[in-house]
């Protein structure tokens, strides 16, 4: 009789995105003195993450169920086509890619707060696109006399960007709005990191569709209407 154990054999899985505390120092340390920072997340998250997500806003952009961005919010909403003229839809983290992302995100909010006090209370997030031609001109996300939105994370999911491709993040110098200070090319796996009111930042023309995650930590509790 052949008592051999035979150990099942389960399919690769793909670790849980990975966040470290030395990573989360890093983080802390690099808003702390620069007030943004970029950095490729894609060894982090992994390519099944990535590709689940980019496949999501593929289908949504294919099937036309992302929305014309506005300007402002409720009553306040503008959809001003010579500001922005991105198309998103909202994640409710309900599909699986979206809950491993939502894991992620929860804990650079837990992570951040513990370092930098922020009093991040939760995050919000939606899928873009940008065909080509799109754009979004120069501003900071954090709507006025509200302070609600405190930091800013964009997820870039666009596979052989090349630079003659446009569609960069321009980041502006907290100091001087008009002195460039960074570009980040939105490489799939790239993640851009900022404070939502200190920093301007800009989506210069994208010539190709260009496809992105933006996530915000807010510090307030209840959410206010959209
Ligand atoms: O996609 C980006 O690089 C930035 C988008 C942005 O600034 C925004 O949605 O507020
Ligand atoms: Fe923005």
């Amino acid at each position: 009789m052949n008592n051999q154990i035979v150990l099942p054999v389960f399919p690769d899985r793909q670790p849980e995105p990975v966040v470290s505390d030395l990573w989360l120092d890093e983080l802390a340390d690099g808003l702390t003195e620069h007030g943004w920072l970029s950095q490729d997340v894609s060894a982090r998250l992994g390519s099944d993450l990535l590709a689940g997500l980019r496949n999501e806003v593929r289908i949504l952009d294919r099937t036309e169920a992302l929305r014309k961005a506005g300007v402002g919010r409720g009553a306040d909403l503008l959809q001003d086509r010579s500001i922005r003229r991105d198309r998103i839809a909202w994640l409710q983290g309900v599909t699986p890619v979206q809950a491993e992302l939502f894991g992620f995100f929860e804990s650079v909010r837990l992570g951040l707060n513990q370092r930098l006090f922020l009093g991040l209370k939760r995050f919000e997030a939606h899928y873009a696109t940008y065909h080509e031609g799109d754009f979004y001109r120069r501003h900071v996300d954090s709507f006025q006399g509200r302070a609600s939105r405190v930091l800013s994370l964009v997820l870039y999911l666009n596979q052989g960007w090349d630079d003659a491709d446009g569609g960069a993040l321009q980041v502006y110098n907290r100091e001087n709005e008009n002195e460039v200070c960074g570009t980040v090319h939105p490489l799939e796996g790239r993640m851009a990191l900022f404070m939502s009111e200190e920093i301007p930042h800009e989506v210069l023309p994208a010539n190709r569709t260009r496809y992105s995650i933006a996530c915000w930590f807010r510090c307030d509790e209840v959410p206010l209407p959209l």
